[in-house]
């Protein structure tokens, strides 16, 4: 590298856990699981950046206050142990998108990331680029994500039409994270990618052909428990084995569909965190209902009938 390049921003690559949000039974923050969750991430499953209060995290059903106390103990307990803690600060209101992302620049998050609004929904590519310029520019120094999830926001415009040309909007772009299935609209960023920017991937169960168009890294709820053999599927991929990287993306898929078919939602995977981790996340947060103890216990074992130990 020459020795005029700017200082060096690390792309994102490799695994980022989408973390759940720890709660006591009761129902309100638990600090303190926050410690020893980065350390199961880093030591049992080989997972080195986070990304905070998504829609794993259940950002939707914090409050603002709630949202930041929440990121300071993860930046601060990550400090040292994770390459990477980006935060996902998307809200209904552009204000308290502005106030989290602003908190997050002050608290020294490596990155942000800015869901579409959707009950008010964009109904144009550009009005959401207008709503992610705005939150973008009260932290102009922090690296900015576009975080795609058209399931979830109800809102249907390409992942393609939004980045094009961002980076005349917002200085401080650095990539998407792509949570669709939509694999055209996926290549069309990585082929329109500057080099400077971050194209992850954020459908776990089908993680492999992402990384056959050229995935710079994958963002995913199941990291936490699945981590250290997906990061097997990585490297397999990287040497060229895509017989071995078939396998290990199956059994994702296999224990995927098991759970499915018991009603797989965001209660159910919190649960089988908290089984196959031996952390205490506690319940999610209603509307999301705690899961039912037998689901969580058989989806567990077929976690272990499939995964031997890392
Ligand atoms: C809707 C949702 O939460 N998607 C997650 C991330 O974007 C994924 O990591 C999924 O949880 C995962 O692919 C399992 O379906
Ligand atoms: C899965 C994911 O990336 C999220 O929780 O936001």
């Amino acid at each position: 590298m020459s020795i005029m390049a700017p200082a060096a921003e690390k792309n994102v690559t490799g695994l980022v856990a989408a973390t759940f949000t720890p709660f006591t039974p009761e129902g309100e923050l638990n600090l303190s699981e926050i410690g020893p969750y980065i350390d199961y991430l880093t030591e049992k499953q080989g997972v080195n950046s986070i990304f905070v209060n998504g829609t794993t995290g259940e950002s939707m059903s914090l409050s603002v206050p709630e949202r930041k106390i929440l990121v300071e103990e993860w930046c601060q307990k990550a400090k040292g142990k994770m390459d990477q803690v980006i935060v996902h600060v998307g809200c209904m209101s552009l204000k308290d998108s502005q106030e989290l992302a602003r908190h997050a620049g002050q608290i020294g998050a490596d990155g942000i990331a800015v869901i579409s609004p959707s009950f008010f929904k964009p109904s144009t590519a550009n009005a959401l680029r207008m709503f992610l310029q705005e939150v973008a520019s009260v932290a102009p120094t922090l690296p900015f994500y576009y975080y795609h999830i058209p399931a979830v926001t109800g809102v249907n415009v390409t992942a393609r039409d939004v980045v094009e040309g961002i980076e005349k909007l917002i200085p401080s772009f650095r990539g998407v994270k792509f949570s669709g299935s939509d694999l055209m609209d996926f290549g069309q960023c990585i082929s329109y990618s500057r080099p400077c920017w971050s194209i992850l991937y954020g459908i776990d169960e089908q993680l492999l052909a992402a990384l056959a168009l050229g995935a710079h890294g994958a963002v995913g709820s199941t990291y936490n428990y699945v981590g250290c053999h997906i990061n097997r599927l990585l490297s397999d991929f990287e040497k060229g084995d895509l017989i071995q990287a078939r396998k290990i993306q199956f059994k994702l898929q296999e224990l995927l569909l098991f759970a499915t078919k018991l009603g797989f939602d965001l209660g159910v995977n919190k649960q089988l965190m908290n089984e196959v981790s031996g952390l205490n996340l506690g319940p999610p947060r209603l509307p999301v209902m705690p899961c039912p103890p037998d689901h969580a216990l058989s989806i567990a074992q077929k976690y272990y009938s499939i995964f031997s130990e890392c």
